[in-house]
């Protein structure tokens, strides 16, 4: 594996789903793996369960990580190739990620969406020029359009807690927020979901239809009500319009799940990424119950990131 940033194949989404799972059970079974080599996690935005889920998942490999907050500590970049840098940009991604890519062996890259120019988000291009010119491989901790770990410890959490010998109902459930949320999380959750066979219904308001190449196969479904019918997980997320790009259409507060809303779902399991506002996008009733698999969610991350970068250093 040179690259992860995206769904590649079922195949090896099992693969990465079964590692994880093994080190979930012994944290430590490869740990000379990884003696001498070195990874930089840079993040361009704020993070805490990718900033150490990450650091402790290298180091159960027995590599080194080393993090820099870009954002706050680094030398403002340029992104734009043959820009003339007499504004605010103080060094180019050109010469900067090389110097990273000297450095380390893996590098592993956060870089949010602008959620105003469509096109440049849609075509990664912050990630992608961090792997244009780093030279190493590089590692997605969230990009404009896409979190391919947040998604792999999602799928080993549904592996975990899946009835065994049925194919269980997954909905995707849009939620009320304040503030213009990126599509990476739900866009992936839609296409490692669907990548990996799961029985996928999306509900939302109209007007927040996601990006269709993430979301083709799945069920569209504008009544939450019916969509949350038999549910066995029950994914929620806020994002920000697609077609409307980056705006807020609705913050309908009918919209935010609770006890009420799973009667007809007596089995269902919640899933959020974290962090979470409560009793906006999600109630307390439900996060402090046993249908919640937040925690566990979060933990995998670790052995999301594990798997990853054990594939990423054969
Ligand atoms: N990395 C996981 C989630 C990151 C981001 N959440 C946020 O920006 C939350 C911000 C806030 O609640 O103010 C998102 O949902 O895509
Ligand atoms: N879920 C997730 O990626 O969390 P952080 O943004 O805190 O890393």
């Amino acid at each position: 594996m040179k690259q992860f940033t995206q769904f590649e194949s079922r195949d090896l989404g099992q693969e990465l789903i079964d590692l994880g799972l093994e080190y979930k059970f012994n944290p430590r079974l490869d740990i000379q793996k990884g003696q001498g080599k070195r990874i930089g996690c840079i993040f361009l935005n704020p993070s805490l369960r990718t900033r150490v889920s990450t650091q402790i998942a290298a180091q159960n490999l027995g590599m080194e990580a080393i993090v820099l907050n870009m954002d706050k500590e680094g030398w403002a970049l340029e992104m734009q190739d043959g820009a003339i840098m007499n504004k605010g940009t103080v060094e180019h991604i050109k010469d900067a990620a090389g110097v990273l890519g000297s450095f380390f062996d893996v590098l592993a890259v956060r870089a949010f969406p602008t959620l105003t120019q469509k096109q440049e988000d849609l075509s990664d291009f912050v990630i992608n020029q961090f792997i244009k010119y780093a030279g190493i491989p590089v590692v997605s901790l969230e990009s404009a359009i896409r979190h391919p770990l947040q998604s792999l410890a999602d799928m080993i959490t549904m592996q975990e807690y899946q009835v065994e010998n049925r194919r269980p109902k997954v909905v995707l459930t849009w939620a009320p927020h304040i503030k213009a949320i990126p599509h990476a999380v739900a866009n992936s959750f839609a296409e490692w979901s669907l990548g990996m066979g799961y029985d996928l219904t999306i509900t939302h308001p109209e007007g927040y239809e996601l990006d269709e190449s993430f979301t083709k196969g799945a069920t569209l479904e504008y009544d939450q009500s019916k969509a949350l019918e038999d549910a066995d997980f029950v994914y929620v997320k806020n994002w920000s319009s697609f077609q409307d790009y980056g705006k807020i259409h609705s913050t309908d507060p009918s919209w935010m799940l609770t006890q009420k809303h799973l009667e007809s779902a007596p089995n269902a399991k919640v899933m959020h990424c974290l962090p979470v506002r409560r009793n906006l996008e999600l109630s307390d009733e439900i996060l402090d119950s046993d249908r919640s698999l937040v925690q566990v969610q979060a933990k995998n991350r670790i052995f999301a990131a594990q798997a990853v970068l054990s594939k990423i250093i054969e």
